[in-house]
């Protein structure tokens, strides 16, 4: 059996491909990796919040998933929208890497704890509004692109420090630049983080699908993601809104964190739900009630009125 597997061209994105190449390879099949160029890598001068439109790092692949000139595509399961339509689907997501966020510099004696002001380069609306609830001394900076061109503009001096996420820089071996390791209960990941999710169209054909699938997904990262990604749609938080959530599987109970955080990092509303893994999606959806009637709905609003979706 031969895949087509369709990527986006950053070297996090051929990490990711060539990940998912191995696991297949590795049970027998023989894989073909196409390239594809998309609109979030093309328009490199605005925010993905100005950009706008839903699935920027997607559409272009979901193009080819529906002509059927790619089997699968491959995406960090953190940039892929909450709501597939009914043409797609996600047949796996492989095992997480380690979900924290992280603080990255030339200066690795940085920290964010030891309250002296220094400039952080992020264009993330999540990362941004919890700098300023917990360290309102931080400055931040717009830093689109690339992993790679975002270390460069920190070594053009931009910024002091980059936050961004532990899977994407430990893949890219920038480990030794690493300043600090953020905590998951102030930095609480967006839904999805450092999971990578396989997409297919729904029309693939349902041997090929049962093989990706027994190859490709790891049962607990995949209990986890769908209940983050059910939370996240019935807040409807595009990548623009700063709604974070990370759920872990420990002892055969699925444990849901989820919240959202006003854009000046004023207003946090935080909650914590369990259920049972055998319906991730009911506890993912019970977790945004909770929220949206402990005031979510409020925030969400103030927000969409502040950045154009
Ligand atoms: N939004 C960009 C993006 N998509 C996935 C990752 C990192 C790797 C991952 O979480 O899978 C990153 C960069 C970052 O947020 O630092």
């Amino acid at each position: 059996m031969n895949i087509r597997i369709g990527t986006r061209g950053s070297k996090l994105a051929l990490w990711q491909a060539y990940y998912v190449e191995e696991l297949l390879q590795r049970g027998g099949l023989t894989t073909e990796i196409v390239i594809i160029e998309t609109k979030g890598d093309k328009i490199l001068d605005r925010s993905l919040a100005k950009i706008g439109s839903k699935g920027v790092f997607t559409e272009e692949l979901e193009d080819q998933l529906r002509t059927g000139s790619i089997d699968i595509a491959v995406h960090s399961a953190k940039d892929l929208q909450s709501d597939l339509g009914a043409d797609f689907e996600i047949l796996a997501f492989t095992e997480r890497e380690q979900v924290n966020d992280v603080l990255v510099s030339h200066d690795t004696s940085l920290s964010l704890k030891s309250g002296e002001p220094f400039v952080v380069g992020t264009s993330s609306t999540r990362r941004i509004a919890i700098l300023k609830h917990y360290y309102p001394h931080i400055r931040t900076v717009d830093m689109r692109g690339n992993l790679q061109t975002r270390l460069r503009k920190l070594e053009e001096g931009q910024c002091d420090a980059l936050l961004l996420a532990y899977a994407g820089v430990h893949r890219m071996e920038y480990d030794d630049k690493i300043a600090e390791l953020l905590s998951v209960e102030e930095f609480t990941p967006a839904v999805g983080q450092g999971s990578v999710a396989i997409e297919s169209a729904a029309s693939l054909d349902g041997a090929k699908k049962q093989v990706l699938q027994n190859l490709l997904n790891h049962p607990a990262t995949a209990h986890c993601l769908r209940a983050e990604r059910a939370f996240l749609k019935r807040l409807q938080g595009g990548c623009s809104i700063p709604v974070f959530g990370l759920a872990t599987w420990q002892q055969s109970t699925l444990a849901l964190t989820g919240g959202i955080i006003s854009l000046d990092g004023q207003e946090m509303i935080r909650r914590t739900q369990e259920g049972v893994p055998s319906a991730p999606e009911v506890l993912g959806t019970s977790l945004a009630e909770e929220l949206l009637a402990a005031g979510a709905d409020r925030i969400l609003a103030q927000i969409r009125t502040q950045v154009k979706q």
